[in-house]
Order: C-alpha cells, then sequence, then structure tokens
C-alpha cells in the first residue's frame, strides 16, 4: 500500500474530512488562495457563507455568498441553521449547517474563508476536525495597494477594513499555520503542503486499528 492512497480519494469514507479553515485581515488574499487551492483539488469543498453584505461587482449568489436580508438571516441564525455565525465589518456571516455536514460525512475536506470569531467557534465544536491556517500580508501598506487594486470597495469602506486589520491579525496566536502571502505561488504551494500533510495525519484514520491489528497477527 502506497502512502498516496491515504490522501486520495480511493479512502474517501474511510475518513472523516477536515475542516480547513482560512482566515486574514481583508484584502491578504485568502478568497484567492482558496478558489486556486479548489481548483487544485477538486475533491475539496468550498464553505459558502450566507451574508448580508452587498455583492460585489462580480460576485455571484450562491457561488461567492448566499445574500440575504438581515430578517432572513437571523431567522434562520435563531432557528440554528449556522455551524457559526458572527457580525464582521457591520454585516452578518455565517456559515450554512447542511452542507458542511453532509460534505464531511461522506470523507470530503470543506474550506472555510471566516474570521477569528467563526474559526474560534468552529474549533469549539470540532476541536479534531479544524485545521486553523492564517493568511498575513507582507505588510500593512501591500494590503492597502491590494484592496485598491481589488476596486471593488469605496475608499471609506476600505478604510474601514483597514482599521480592522489589525485586530484580525492579533488573533494570529490562535491559528495552527501561519502563511505570509507575499510570493502567490508560494504561498499556495504552502497551503497545498499544509492540506496533505493534515490529510495523513495518524487521528484521521479510524481504520488503521484494524489495519494495525491484523498486520499484527500476520
Ligand atoms: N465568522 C464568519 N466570518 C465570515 C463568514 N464568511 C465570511 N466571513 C469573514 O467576513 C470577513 C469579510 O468578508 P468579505 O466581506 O467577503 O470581505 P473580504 O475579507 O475582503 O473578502 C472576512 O474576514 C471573512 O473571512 C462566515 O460564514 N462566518
Ligand atoms: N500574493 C499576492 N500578490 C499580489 N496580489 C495578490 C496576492 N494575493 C492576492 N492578491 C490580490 O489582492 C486582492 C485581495 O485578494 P482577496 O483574495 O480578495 O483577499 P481577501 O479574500 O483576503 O479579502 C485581489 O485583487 C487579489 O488578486
Amino acid at each position: 500500500m502506497s502512502g498516496d492512497h491515504l490522501s486520495g480519494p480511493a479512502f474517501r469514507g474511510q475518513r472523516r474530512g477536515l475542516m480547513l479553515v482560512l482566515s486574514s485581515p481583508s484584502g491578504a488574499g485568502k478568497t484567492t488562495l482558496s478558489q486556486r487551492l479548489i481548483a487544485q483539488n477538486p475533491d475539496l469543498v468550498l464553505s459558502v457563507s450566507a451574508t448580508t453584505r452587498t455583492p460585489r461587482p462580480g460576485e455571484q449568489d450562491g457561488r461567492d455568498y448566499f445574500f440575504t436580508q438581515e430578517e432572513r438571516f437571523l431567522e434562520q441564525a435563531f432557528d440554528g441553521q449556522f455551524y457559526e455565525w458572527a457580525k464582521v465589518f457591520d454585516h452578518y456571516y455565517g456559515t450554512p449547517k447542511g452542507p458542511v455536514e453532509e460534505a464531511l460525512d461522506e470523507g470530503r475536506d470543506v474550506v472555510f474563508d471566516i474570521d477569528w470569531q467563526g474559526a474560534r467557534k468552529l474549533t469549539e465544536q470540532a476541536p479534531d476536525d479544524v485545521v486553523r491556517v492564517f493568511i498575513l500580508p507582507p505588510s500593512l501598506k501591500l494590503l492597502r495597494d491590494r484592496l485598491k487594486k481589488r476596486a471593488q470597495d469605496t475608499d471609506e469602506i476600505i478604510n474601514g477594513r483597514m482599521e480592522r486589520a489589525k485586530s484580525e491579525i492579533a488573533h494570529w496566536g490562535e491559528y495552527d499555520y501561519v502563511v505570509v502571502n507575499d510570493d502567490f505561488a508560494l504561498a499556495l504551494e504552502k497551503l497545498n503542503q499544509i492540506l496533505h500533510a493534515e490529510r495523513l495525519r495518524r487521528t484521521r484514520h479510524p481504520w488503521l486499528d484494524g489495519f494495525v491489528d491484523a498486520l499484527m497477527e500476520e
């Protein structure tokens, strides 16, 4: 049996899916990185959050977010339909439960682009499944440049996001891994390495107990 089998689709169903949580200050690159990571690993699933913020140009309902009204969001939240939810930048954001549980039960890995509050709540609920990665920008100056270059927010919103950056970064120590997103290809490579190593973690492979028992009896 080659080691590759442990992380590949051949063993799907024999391993519970892991929850790969990416957080960063706005503009550090977590959306772009998670999209590229999923493009390179088609067996990964993105958790699409619900939000009350308005769509940016190019964003699609159901693909980037489920865009919803505050009243409906709060109804769903109090009905227990979210794994976790939080208020970020004056808007509500939440992780719908159904698709995540379905994917994990099928042994698929799920990527979450959520803030530190969401990372904390997921860790409380599923400490063995969560792998947390904090994405840092190379500098605050480059962070602002990226927010401007993205050209999807007004100056006022960009200023608000910059003001929040340090309070998000303050939580970096709660994460398992930290990746500085300077060279994009290198940061993506590091995320792939984290994903592949975490897939091999012994505790994610309960079938090993039986495998080793049988081996010892040979
Ligand atoms: N707790 C939580 N945070 C979320 C969720 N979805 C998105 N966020 C976070 O909300 C913040 C704002 O997201 P967004 O408005 O898309 O701006 P962006 O960070 O510039 O892409 C980011 O820190 C996201 O990671 C969610 O379902 N739960
Ligand atoms: N390593 C990088 N170097 C330069 N620009 C980047 C890099 N990573 C992401 N970007 C750009 O920075 C902007 C913000 O990235 P995005 O993924 O939207 O960030 P976030 O989801 O963290 O808010 C986008 O225009 C993206 O193309």
